[in-house]
C-alpha cells in the first residue's frame, strides 16, 4: 500500500512522517525529492530564484520516474507499506501554481497528464491541513514556494485535487498538536492495514476539528 502526506510547506509532513518510522519499523520511508542526484538537480532549481518553471517541472518529473522504478514499484512489489513524505500531488499543486503564469492555459491539468501515462497513484494522501499564513510563518520563508501569496495558490490547488479525488485524500487538522496529528495519521493507517476503510472525507474534517 502506498500512503503518501501532502501539504503545504510547514504544515508538519517531515514531523509525522520521522515520527511514523517508530511506529511502523518494517514499513518503507521515502520522499521527493530524492535523496538521489536527480533530487540534487531538484535542490540546485529550488535555490535558483530565476529557475525556469517548466525546466523545474521536469527536474522534479525525473526525479519521480526515478523514485517509482527504483524505490516505489519494487517495495509494492514486495508488499511493502511505504510512506512518502511529498509524492505526485506536490507537483500538480505547486508546479501548477508556478506555472499559473505561463502560456500554459491549464497548468495543473498540463502537470497531471505529463504524470498520468507513468506514475503509480497513492493508494491514500493525508492532506495536512494548514492555512498558508501559518504555513509560512512556521516553514520560515527559506525558500521562493516558501511565501504566503505563493502558498495561497498552491493551497487552492490541493484544494482542487482534493475535490476532484475525494475518496483518496483524508484531511487532517494540521494546527492541532503535533502528538495529536500523529495519533490521527496513524489511526488511519491502521484503519486501512486492519482493511477496515476509512470515515468519507467531509465526516473526517468534522472528526479533527474536534
Ligand atoms: N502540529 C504542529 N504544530 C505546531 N508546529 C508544528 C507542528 N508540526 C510541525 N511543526 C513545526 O513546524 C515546522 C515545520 O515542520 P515540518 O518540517 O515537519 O513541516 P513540513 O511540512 O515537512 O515542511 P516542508 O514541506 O517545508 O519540509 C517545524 O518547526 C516543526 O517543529
Ligand atoms: C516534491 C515537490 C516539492 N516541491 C517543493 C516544496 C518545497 O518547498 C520544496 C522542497 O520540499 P521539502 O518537502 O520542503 O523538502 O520543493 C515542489 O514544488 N514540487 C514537488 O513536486
Amino acid at each position: 500500500m502506498l500512503l503518501t502526506l501532502e501539504g503545504l510547506d510547514g504544515s508538519g509532513k517531515t514531523t509525522v512522517w520521522e515520527a511514523l518510522r517508530a511506529s511502523y519499523p518494517d514499513a518503507v520511508f521515502t520522499r521527493e525529492p530524492t535523496d538521489s542526484w536527480y533530487g540534487d538537480a531538484v535542490y540546485r532549481s529550488i535555490a535558483d530564484d530565476d529557475a525556469d518553471p517548466l525546466a523545474e517541472l521536469f527536474l522534479y518529473t525525473a526525479d519521480h520516474a526515478n523514485h517509482l522504478s527504483s524505490t516505489i514499484e519494487p517495495a509494492l512489489e514486495a508488499g511493502e507499506l511505504v510512506v512518502s513524505d511529498r509524492y505526485c500531488d506536490s507537483r500538480y499543486a505547486y508546479q501548477a501554481a508556478t506555472l499559473a503564469d505561463s502560456r500554459l492555459d491549464r497548468p495543473l491539468e498540463y502537470v497531471r497528464d505529463i504524470h498520468r501515462p507513468f506514475t503509480r497513484e497513492p493508494d491514500v494522501t493525508v492532506y495536512l491541513d494548514l492555512d498558508p499564513e501559518t504555513a509560512t510563518e512556521r516553514s520560515g520563508s527559506t525558500n521562493k514556494f516558501e511565501q504566503r501569496e505563493y502558498l495561497e495558490r498552491v493551497s487552492d490547488n490541493y484544494e482542487r485535487l482534493i475535490e476532484a479525488e475525494p475518496d483518496r485524500f483524508v484531511r487532517v487538522d494540521a494546527t492541532r498538536p503535533p502528538a495529536a496529528v500523529l495519533t490521527r495519521v496513524e489511526s488511519i493507517i491502521d484503519d486501512l492495514t486492519d482493511d477496515r476503510g476509512v470515515e468519507p472525507t467531509e465526516d473526517r474534517d468534522i472528526d479533527d476539528r474536534r
